[in-house]
């Protein structure tokens, strides 16, 4: 795996976000901040939700548009577009994509499982294509990508890929089938995070601590964690053993989580994170034939 941090260089050409959802906001957030895209340079679509589009263009002075008649035209002169719709639409959205593009339009993907030859083929046609598994964290520039190219891509492409989620996190260029299980860890990552600290604030307010205090306490201690581990280099279980004295209440509460299988039951959701992606792939694959 070939990782990269932050890039500086500014993209030129227009992108279009096909999809105006969370995914879609995350990242436009993030590349505003960071201003690696003029906002006028960035067009968000959607189907129907004017409402959402109007939020999204004060909020960002992005350009947007649902209007069926103008969506076309859009698309077809747009060299960089962001596939940001759910995998249930990915199939009609791409069928009636294909013959809008030129044979230099670059496919950016952000729909778990969707593969890369799934993508052309739905397109009818060998399209450069960086399949990509971002997080929500892009929003505040804090992100974790995983990407893998088509053979079609070339080094331009490649470098406005870069910089696009460079711009919002960390790049980590993967083999396109360890895309599911980086899936399984950052991709959907952050909810086990929150799920994990939604237990802890629970477990404060059960004790007496109000849900302010719960609330700070639980952030700080996230936060300082993830900042240890990337900080001092150390491995997380070495920093586990500093925190958990012999027989002490640590080691005590680690050993009930242990009664519920805590670790083994961490990679057993990530595993079946990795392959419910491999299922909505494979589904959408079936939907071709
Ligand atoms: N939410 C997350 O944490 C992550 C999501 N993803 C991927 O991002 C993709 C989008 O997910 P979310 O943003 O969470 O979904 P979402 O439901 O928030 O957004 C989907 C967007 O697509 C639009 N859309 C649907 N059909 C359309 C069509 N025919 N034409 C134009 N727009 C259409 C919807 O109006 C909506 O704006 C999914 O494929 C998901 O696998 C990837 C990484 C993380
Ligand atoms: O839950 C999902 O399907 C998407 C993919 C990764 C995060 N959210």
């Amino acid at each position: 795996m070939n990782k990269m941090s932050q890039q500086q260089a500014m993209i030129t050409e227009p992108i279009t976000f096909y999809g105006a959802g969370s995914m879609a906001e995350a990242i436009v957030k993030g590349l505003i901040a960071k201003t690696v895209v003029q906002a006028s340079d960035i067009t968000m679509l959607n189907r129907s939700n004017s409402r959402r589009l109007d939020e999204l263009q004060q909020l960002y002075s992005v350009k947007v548009s649902n209007d069926s008649a103008a969506v076309p035209e859009i698309l077809q002169n747009s060299p960089v577009i962001v596939l940001a719709i759910k995998p249930k639409d990915a199939a009609e959205v791409l069928r009636s994509l294909g013959p809008l593009l030129s044979e230099d339009t670059l496919i950016v993907s952000v729909i778990a499982g969707l593969t890369i030859r799934t993508i052309q083929d739905l397109l009818g046609r060998k399209q450069p294509v960086a399949r990509t598994m971002p997080n929500t964290s892009s929003s505040i520039g804090l992100g974790a990508t995983g990407i893998s190219y088509s053979k079609e891509i070339n080094d331009r492409q490649r470098q406005t890929v870069m910089t696009l989620f460079g711009a919002v996190g960390t790049v980590t260029i993967v083999e396109e089938d360890k895309l599911e299980i980086l899936t399984g860890i950052s991709g959907s990552g952050p909810a086990y995070i929150y799920y994990m600290m939604e237990a802890m604030m629970a477990a404060g307010i059960r004790g007496g601590l109000t849900p302010q205090q719960c609330r700070e306490l639980t952030v700080q201690t996230v936060l300082g964690a993830a900042r240890m581990v990337q900080l001092t280099g150390e491995e997380p279980s070495a920093l586990r053993a500093k925190v958990t004295s012999p027989n002490g209440s640590t080691q005590a509460a680690i050993e009930t989580l242990d009664k519920g299988d805590f670790f083994e039951t961490v990679i057993a959701a990530v595993a079946r994170c990795a392959e419910r992606s491999k299922e909505m792939g494979a589904a959408l694959k079936e939907g071709i034939s």
